[in-house]
């Protein structure tokens, strides 16, 4: 229901007004030009790019607090915002939680949407990433409880996120983690493929998604903070696939192949390819943690979305009751300041022996161009797969996953070898797992 093109302007500017009816003036904003943002907030540095935008730092005269304005490429949707957008901006407006990063405004300003939020001192990554860090068990429950909360708060109102990842886990001054980017994805559209943002968010995406399902549910956000609960246990990212295809490969290689008594309606998602069977390790080869710990990772990987634990259920089981309880947010371990962590790398990240965090740096996150080589469904990445529909047949004799990742044309180098995975050789799994994709972000 995209807006029509002859009032698009000035009918949005006036819903936008509607979304924040406390700002004087009427649809002849853009006309005051770069005051518009000085009226009421002064602009300061940039935080960074994302996938919808940049981000800036800014300082809210009328209320004296710092906030981060992301601003908002409108690019295709050039006839405006259509109202679909603006009733869910509203809806987001209205979305009020400590779990939640709080949207205080929305206005546009030169053909671009800005979204005002509250601003926050680090992020679940960063946090993730520091090595001066040690996080305990209470540390990742707490981390848990506050993610999943925010979580159960947004199904309940039958919001998604859809791109749930750490970085998208905000931490605030006093420690509250709090969901950024809710509902953005369903508002401007999944997050614009050809950028390399979304090579690390196909790492939280659930099988369901990468089999093309158009109709799924809360369940993508389950099993995307189920793999944020492992990343904190590993302090790495748990399952790096490098095509949609091979993410399906690690996923199946970490749980095992799903049976259809597992996954009923698996066959019939639109891009479903059918994987050698591979059995499951036990969840205790691939991590240290409490039993409690992985009966609830386990319910979050579960398979087929129908069956997989709610975040509400998830809240409620007793790995959130049960000793060590939840560290309480302000004491909380956190990076000194932002960014800090990223910028200074501890020496034993290239270790072999020591526990690796193969993500690339946010720099090289933020700005990296357009790598379309990354990118495509699991039914266009299978190639010669898809034809037989049986991607360990196809992929060679040894029944490889298909990689799809062209690295001469991204990197000019061949990629470092990369162990193969639907090997059912349980006892180097765990050690496959960890040796993988360090796939020349360092170039
Ligand atoms: N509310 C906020 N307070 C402080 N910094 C923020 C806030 N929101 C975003 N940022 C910072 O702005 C930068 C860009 O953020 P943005 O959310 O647009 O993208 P991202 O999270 O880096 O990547 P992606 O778009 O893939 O999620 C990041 O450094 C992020 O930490």
């Amino acid at each position: 229901m995209a807006m029509m093109a002859s009032s698009s302007s000035q009918q949005q500017q006036q819903n936008l007004q509607s979304l924040n009816p406390n700002r004087g003036g009427g649809g002849g904003e853009e006309d005051k030009g770069e005051k518009i943002v000085a009226d009421r907030y002064l602009k300061r540095e940039l935080l960074g790019e994302g996938t919808y935008g940049v981000v800036f730092k800014a300082l809210d005269t009328k209320t004296g607090q710092t906030v981060a304005i992301k601003k908002i490429r409108l690019g295709k949707h050039k006839e405006g915002v259509n109202f679909t957008a603006l009733r869910e901006i509203k809806l987001l407006k209205e979305l009020k939680d400590p779990n939640i990063i709080e949207l205080i405004d929305a206005f546009p300003h030169k053909g671009n949407l800005h979204l005002v939020f509250e601003f926050m001192e680090t992020d679940l990554e960063a946090v993730i990433r520091d090595r001066n860090i040690l996080l305990s068990p209470a540390d990742i429950k707490s981390y848990m409880q506050m993610t999943l909360k925010g979580l159960a708060v947004c199904h309940k109102k039958w919001v998604l996120h859809r791109d749930m990842k750490p970085n998208n886990l905000l931490i605030s001054a006093d420690g509250q983690l709090k969901l950024g980017d809710f509902g953005l994805a369903r508002i401007f559209g999944s997050p614009d493929r050809k950028f390399t943002h979304q090579v690390f968010a196909r790492w939280y995406r659930a099988p369901e998604l990468l089999f093309g399902s158009k109709q799924y549910g809360p369940g993508v956000d389950v099993w995307a903070a189920g793999c944020i609960f492992a990343e904190l246990l590993l302090r790495r990212p748990f399952l790096q696939g490098s095509s949609d295809i091979d993410q399906l490969g690690k996923i199946f290689a970490a749980f095992g192949t799903p049976k259809p008594s597992q996954w009923a309606d698996m066959v019939y998602l639109p891009d479903y390819v059918e994987y050698q069977h591979v059995p499951a390790p036990s969840l205790r080869s691939l991590f240290t943690a409490s039993d409690d710990a992985l009966d609830l990772l386990s319910r979050m990987f579960t398979y087929d979305p129908k069956a997989r634990i709610s975040a509400q259920q998830a809240l409620e089981h007793r790995y959130f009751s049960s000793q060590p309880l939840p560290t309480i947010p302000e004491k909380l371990p956190r990076p000194h300041r932002k960014g800090d962590s990223l910028n200074h790398y501890p020496s034993d990240f290239v270790s072999q022996d020591a526990p690796l965090v193969l993500s690339p740096s946010r720099k090289m996150r933020r700005v990296t161009p357009h790598h379309g080589a990354f990118e495509g469904n699991a039914h266009e990445k299978a190639g010669h797969a898809r034809d037989s529909r049986h991607v360990g047949e196809s992929t060679g004799p040894s029944g490889n996953i298909l990689m799809s990742i062209d690295f001469e044309a991204l990197h000019g180098s061949r990629p470092p070898p990369r162990p193969t995975l639907n090997s059912a050789d349980r006892s180097h799994l765990k050690r496959k797992l960890d040796l993988d994709p360090d796939f020349g972000y360092s170039h």
